[in-house]
């Protein structure tokens, strides 16, 4: 036997986000279900035979694919369908293993985005007012899936086939595939219970209850000739009980017994792993998992290699899958390291226990490189999507079957883009690492402590207490997104299109005056994307035209790519701030993104770690702020709002990340006067576990997301904070305009937790998405708040 080559999962939106496309059309009633299915097919089809026929890869996927999420497509396969869905959907006899479509797809669109049926008057239909299930991010990816829900008295039944249709669907087009689920120990894990749930319930307790259903799909997939199945546990990377070494055993002592039953040449399982080091975990799986494949992740965690390989050789069978091609990043791979690696494996196993695979499903890189006729084409030659990625794997499998000179000409292209990439002074700018070099103590604190700064502050700003203001970004209506593209087009001027600009500025400050806001911005309306416009002027980043991720359901992000060093070559917001500044007598806040957040929003090199990086963007971001202060803008704040995302999967790990990351973050913000007040806003995230480092950032003022989670925030126990604080007092991502009792209430609460004088009174987060009349009312109502607690003298 040879070596193989697989796939873990192919990206589904498709060359041109086809999916998203119909995905949409379906939801708004432009296209039937019949239509929306045929189009998916089609799609599915075109990328098995990309896989299959055009790259020539061993080792296909099927059910990668998902019209949502892979994590609600296998709720709902196991029938882990929450009640309130339930009694509106679904009849009893729908619930046989049926197909997605119909009924059963309405069920499915209902708990990825919530459902509403707003009757007319006089009308005997129902009122209905579904939520969507919760969102949450996929490991330490941008994806985000859907929380399984899990109820003490959980009954789980095979209720869709969608596994076995894909499967077979690719089977009549002649293509064997590898059927991919997630497996039942990270389904449960990722899962939550369901509201009501007594509280010493967690749904691992389940495991026994819904490894029937499980036995079923392998003998199902079976029995129709499937000859392996990818089980997805991306859980053994974390820090887990050992308790759950023992769910793990009975799974997968289960499905084996299910494989070994299933047919005369039983159905192989492939555990799959990814984004983490399984050595802490590994006594879970050697010596006697009983399991015929395990997949780990070798590009996050090459430091496994030796130790799994040396288990994975006292276990006579098992296939190794070596995840060396990144499936997180966009890089052209080194294929002479990592063929070294092929080898290696090879040496130990044997070519016929050696597969090799890309880290982890390709599902968070682009499609392909094809569209991208724009890009720099030295920074192209750089660069691998997925289609490139998996010819990558087709040609170290080609290497280690028919040896290295098999794969001469590509070995040397490849060897040429690897080299000229370590050397370009593109990439290697010898000024900005002499810089780097200069960051030291004094860089990264401020020169007095906050008590002295916010005594010279409080004499200059004279701000009342409960100081108001916004987030930074005001409506991006359509006419500002017109006026964008034409510019974009050349349709009309850069004159044409400041002037647009500075109206729209005028108007924004026209309304936070009349509102009665004391700390003003400018609204952001230059900007498409808080962190692709400091993207496009600093040097060192590349953006793509089509360079598309699924971030959740039909939703797309087009990450940047921070390729080289990092450097402002001149000034990118102050011309905008100190026109602002001209239009009021009040203090305008600059506003700018921060280091943090845009390495996390990135693409980000793969050449060095992330600290320097971000260290770069700090510094960027720093002469942004010295001249901000130095043209007279006094208030200044650096959105951090991705600095919880990055923390690490494993606890140990936590510190080193928060460290540097905070440093990062001082370094952008400190190099100005006691008198110059530092703002940064952060949101979409639990923040109480990381408050100790967000107070070292030691900003003058923070405005935190709050009311979206429900003052979770507040809640903490032990939550203090020192320097000033403005937690949203209400939550933006609905066009509802908030009422003052709900805001008092909030501001009450705060009272409860934080000095008097310590808070700010804001919203959530930027009102971008929102109407000029929402914003007008809303903040008419969050100023009289701020009034009334001001005379009032509240305290509790
Ligand atoms: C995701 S945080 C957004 C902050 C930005 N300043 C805005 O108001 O839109
Ligand atoms: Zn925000």
């Amino acid at each position: 036997m040879r070596v193989l080559s697989a796939n873990l999962g192919f990206p589904r939106m498709g060359a041109n986000r086809e999916l998203k496309r119909q995905v949409e059309a379906f939801w708004s009633g432009k296209v039937t279900d019949s239509a929306l299915l045929k189009v998916v097919n089609e799609l599915r089809k075109d990328h098995w035979v990309l896989q299959k026929n055009q790259l020539g890869l061993d080792i296909v996927p099927s059910n990668d694919f998902s019209l949502y999420d892979q994590v609600l497509d296998q709720a709902f396969t196991v029938g882990a369908i929450p009640k309130r869905y339930r009694d509106v959907f679904i009849k009893n006899d729908d619930l046989l293993p049926s197909a997605l479509e119909g009924n059963m797809l309405s069920t499915y669109f209902a708990m990825a985005r919530g459902y509403q049926q707003f009757p007319t008057e006089g009308s005997n239909l129902p009122v209905i007012d579904l939520e969507a299930m919760e969102m949450k991010k996929w490991f330490d990816t941008n994806y985000h899936y859907i929380v399984p829900e899990f109820d003490p008295t959980q009954q789980f039944k095979l209720t869709c086939n969608k596994f076995l249709e894909e499967y077979k669907q690719a089977k009549s087009f002649g293509i064997e595939t590898r059927p991919v689920l997630i497996g039942p120990v990270s389904l449960l894990l990722l899962g939550k219970a369901s509201p009501n749930s007594p509280a010493d319930f967690a749904p691992i307790q389940l495991l026994e209850r819904l490894l029937p259903v499980y036995e079923e799909i392998v003998k199902h997939l079976a029995e129709a000739g499937a000859r392996s199945v990818q089980f997805d546990e991306p859980c053994l990377v974390q820090d887990l009980d050992s308790k759950i070494s023992q769910s793990y055993h009975e799974a997968y002592s289960c499905l084996s017994m299910a494989a070994k039953k299933s047919s005369a040449e039983p159905i192989k399982i492939q555990l799959t792993t990814y984004f983490g080091n399984i050595v802490p975990n590994l006594a879970f799986i050697f010596p006697n998992l009983p399991i015929d494949g395990l997949h780990i992740d070798l590009v996050r965690a090459p430091q496994q290699f030796e130790t799994v390989l040396s288990a994975a050789e006292k276990h006579p069978t098992l296939q190794l899958s070596i995840g060396i091609i990144n499936g997180r990043n966009i890089w052209k791979t080194d294929l002479s390291a990592a063929f070294d690696m092929v080898k290696k494996a090879v040496a130990v196993l044997g070519t016929d226990r050696v597969i090799v695979t890309p880290s982890c499903s390709l599902l968070h890189t682009p499609h392909s490189l094809d569209a991208e006729t724009e890009l720099n084409p030295d920074v192209k030659d750089w660069l691998a999507f997925s289609v490139e990625k998996i010819k990558e794997i087709v040609l170290l499998t080609k290497a280690a079957n028919n040896g290295i000179d098999s794969i001469k000409d590509e070995l040397e292209a490849n060897q040429r883009s690897i080299q000229t990439r370590r050397t370009s002074p593109k990439i290697h700018n010898p000024a900005v690492q002499e810089r780097l070099k200069s960051i030291d103590h004094d860089m990264i604190r401020r020169r007095s402590t906050f008590d002295k700064r916010w005594e010279k502050q409080q004499e200059i700003f004279k701000l009342p207490d409960f100081p108001t203001t916004t987030i930074g970004s005001f409506p991006q209506t359509g006419e500002v997104r017109k006026a964008r593209a034409a510019f974009k087009r050349g349709d009309i001027s850069q004159e044409e299109y400041n002037k647009f600009i500075n109206e729209e500025i005028k108007k924004c400050i026209q309304l936070q005056e009349k509102n009665d806001i004391d700390v003003i911005v400018h609204g952001e309306f230059e900007r498409t994307d808080m962190v692709e416009f400091f993207g496009e002027h600093l040097e060192g980043y590349a953006f793509t035209k089509n360079g598309w991720v699924q971030s959740y359901g039909s939703r797309c992000v087009k990450p940047p790519i921070i390729y080289g060093d990092v450097y402002r070559p001149k000034p990118i917001t102050v011309e905008v701030a100190k026109y602002a500044q001209s239009l009021t007598k009040k203090p305008l806040k600059g506003m700018l993104t921060g280091p943090v957040t845009m390495l996390q929003w990135s693409f980000v090199r793969d050449d060095q770690h992330h600290k320097p990086t971000t260290q770069q963007l700090a510094l960027a971001i720093r002469d942004e702020v010295t001249d901000l202060e130095a043209a007279g803008i006094n208030i200044i704040q650096i959105d951090e709002p991705a600095l919880r995302e990055g923390l690490p999967l494993r606890h140990s790990e936590w510190k080193e990340y928060l460290d540097w990351s905070v440093d990062c973050f001082l370094l952008a913000s400190c190099s100005v006067a006691d008198t110059t007040q530092i703002h940064t806003h952060m949101c979409y995230s639990d923040f109480y576990d990381i408050i100790d480092a967000i107070s070292c950032m030691d900003a003058d003022v923070i405005t935190i997301e709050n009311s979206r989670s429900d003052l979770k925030f507040l809640g903490a126990e032990s939550f203090t904070y020192p320097n000033e604080i403005g937690p949203g007092i209400y939550d933006i991502h609905s066009p509802r305009i908030p009422s003052k009792e709900e805001m008092e209430h909030r501001l009450k609460e705060m009272l409860k937790r934080l000095k008097r004088n310590s808070i700010w009174v804001n919203p959530d987060c930027g009102l971008k998405t929102r109407k000029w009349n929402e914003v007008d009312l809303a903040l008419k109502n969050m100023t009289e708040v701020a009034k009334k607690f001001r005379t009032m003298g509240y305290q509790v």
